[in-house]
């Protein structure tokens, strides 16, 4: 054998070594596809990848549902952020919804993939599920109860490019928990908690005021939003001066002058469910404790009419009948505030207390004492600014011949936001609407209910804002911490 035929014999021998290698690893790769358990091909696959991944140029990394038994909040994160990521080439999707979100949500079905880009990376996501069953007859099936015994495993695989390892931890991880917290607030729908035998029973909130349509002076709306925005970005800075996360609002005024508006615009603004704690309902300061105990973060704590929820006058007679254990509980406005400023205060974040009263004179001081409190807001009589925004609502105006005569009007004379509102839900023709307004408001003033006390104008009587001395010197400082 000459040297070129040798050449080509060595080549020959080669090529079909290479071959048959190739050959096995396909038909090795077609009988671990077919014919083995999932669990097992992921465990033989990953031994592959283990033996030979520093070949290979990728890095994966395995987000599984539950670890140490416990739910895996990355998990859940991802599940919520690809969502939002799903593409048109997706084969086989899963589509579902439940009654806590207002739309249908589409998520990967079991082995499909879908690639991210963040930051001009290219990220490969699979889901993987497992089922096992434990071989146990469960009885009749039904929803809680299925006939068998099937317990599966789920994980997600996110694949990328070893070089943008550090990328991924530091920065494309940390951003899907983020979006994933975002998108969940979004979609949720609002509850309206009210307490019925002590216990908190939901009902969907579905309040449409917005602070858009909220008939308010606008300094005054203006301070109230910036506070409530002020509030929610301050996480770091409540941590940093060891304060509970939590903020209080009075808001007084006359029946009718928008302070459960108020409430609705908050709750949809902060996008916070709303416990309305009805006081009557509640017999011993230990049953307040375990109704607010049991609320949940991001919710405004709401007690409506303060001033006549509880005979507080009676507190101080219970604290001497020392020897009847439960008339001692009987629940008292101490035991609330006590409970709001203490322990309730540390075992929840991002709370807002709101109480609401007719009648702020009426109060206890207790409830008035600076750093009580944060702000004071009155609700008052409606002016012309809060005209301006409510007949924008109903008619969709902003100019019209009869305004100047309202707003002369408003000046001289107290109607409530509720009464000028009525008469302009009155009619859709809007000079019928404006009219029957004029013919209310002139009824008013001819009866002499004088608008002495309208304070539209007059910003100090409508916001007392009770600055708290650590924000005061964090102020005085110039810094911002949030
Ligand atoms: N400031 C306002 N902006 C927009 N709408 C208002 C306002 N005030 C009152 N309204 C209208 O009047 C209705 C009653 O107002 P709301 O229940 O908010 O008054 P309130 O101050 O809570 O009264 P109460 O003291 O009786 O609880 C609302 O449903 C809304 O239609
Ligand atoms: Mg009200």
């Amino acid at each position: 054998m000459d040297s070129q035929t040798k050449a080509v014999e060595s080549t020959k021998k080669y090529l079909t070594t290479a071959v048959s290698i190739v050959g096995s690893a396909m038909v090795a790769r077609t009988i671990v596809n077919q014919y083995l358990p999932n669990e097992l091909r992921t465990i033989i696959f990953s031994a592959f990848h283990h033996r030979f991944g520093w070949f290979s140029t990728e890095h994966t990394i395995v987000i599984k549902e539950t670890e140490n038994l416990t739910s895996n909040e990355l998990y859940d994160a991802s599940s919520t952020y690809l969502q939002t990521r799903i593409s048109s080439n997706i084969r086989r999707l899963r589509a579902s919804k439940n009654k806590e979100m207002k739309s249908i949500i589409l998520s990967l079905d079991d082995g499909e993939e879908l690639v991210d880009d963040f930051q001009g990376i290219n990220y490969k996501w699979q889901l993987k599920i497992t089922k096992e069953n434990h071989g146990r007859n469960l009885g009749r099936k039904n929803d809680e109860n299925p006939s068998w015994d099937f317990s599966s495993t789920r994980w997600f695989t996110v694949t990328f490019h070893k070089k943008y390892k550090d990328v991924t931890l530091d920065s494309y991880l940390p951003h899907i928990l983020e979006k994933a917290k975002e998108i969940k607030v979004a979609d949720r729908r609002l509850k309206l908690y009210m307490n019925e035998y002590g216990s908190w029973s939901p009902i969907d909130l579905q309040h449409p005021a917005t602070f858009e349509t909220l008939a308010m002076e606008a300094d005054l709306k203006k301070t109230v939003l910036e506070d409530l925005t002020r509030f929610i970005q301050r996480k770091e800075y409540y941590k940093k001066i060891g304060k509970a996360w939590k903020r209080g609002y009075l808001l007084f005024g006359p029946p009718g002058t928008g302070k459960s508006t108020l409430i609705g615009a908050m709750a949809n603004y902060l996008k916070f469910d709303i416990y309305d704690l009805n006081l009557r309902e509640v017999r011993t300061n230990s049953e307040l404790n375990r109704l607010l105990v049991r609320m949940k973060n991001k919710s405004l704590l709401v007690i409506e009419d303060i001033d006549c929820s509880i005979d507080f006058k009676n507190r101080n007679k219970n604290k001497k009948n020392e020897t009847n254990k439960s008339r001692n509980d009987e629940i008292s406005l101490s035991g609330l505030l006590n409970f709001i400023d203490g322990l309730w205060s540390t075992s929840g974040e991002e709370r807002i207390i709101l109480f609401t009263t007719n009648y702020k004179e009426k109060l206890d001081p207790a409830l008035l004492r600076p750093g009580r409190m944060d702000m004071h807001i009155n609700m008052g009589y409606c002016g012309p600014n809060s005209f301006r925004i409510l007949v924008y609502n109903y008619h969709a105006i902003d100019e019209h011949p009869m305004f100047e005569e309202i707003e002369g009007l408003l000046k001289e004379v107290e109607a409530t936001p509720a009464e000028v509102a009525e008469q302009l839900m009155r009619s859709d023709i809007v000079d019928v609407a404006l009219e029957g307004l004029i013919q209310l408001l002139q009824g008013k003033r001819n009866k002499g209910q004088g608008n002495k006390g309208n304070g539209e104008d007059d910003k100090d009587e409508k916001l007392v804002l009770v600055e708290k001395e650590e924000e005061r010197l964090e102020s005085s400082a110039g810094g911002s911490l949030s």
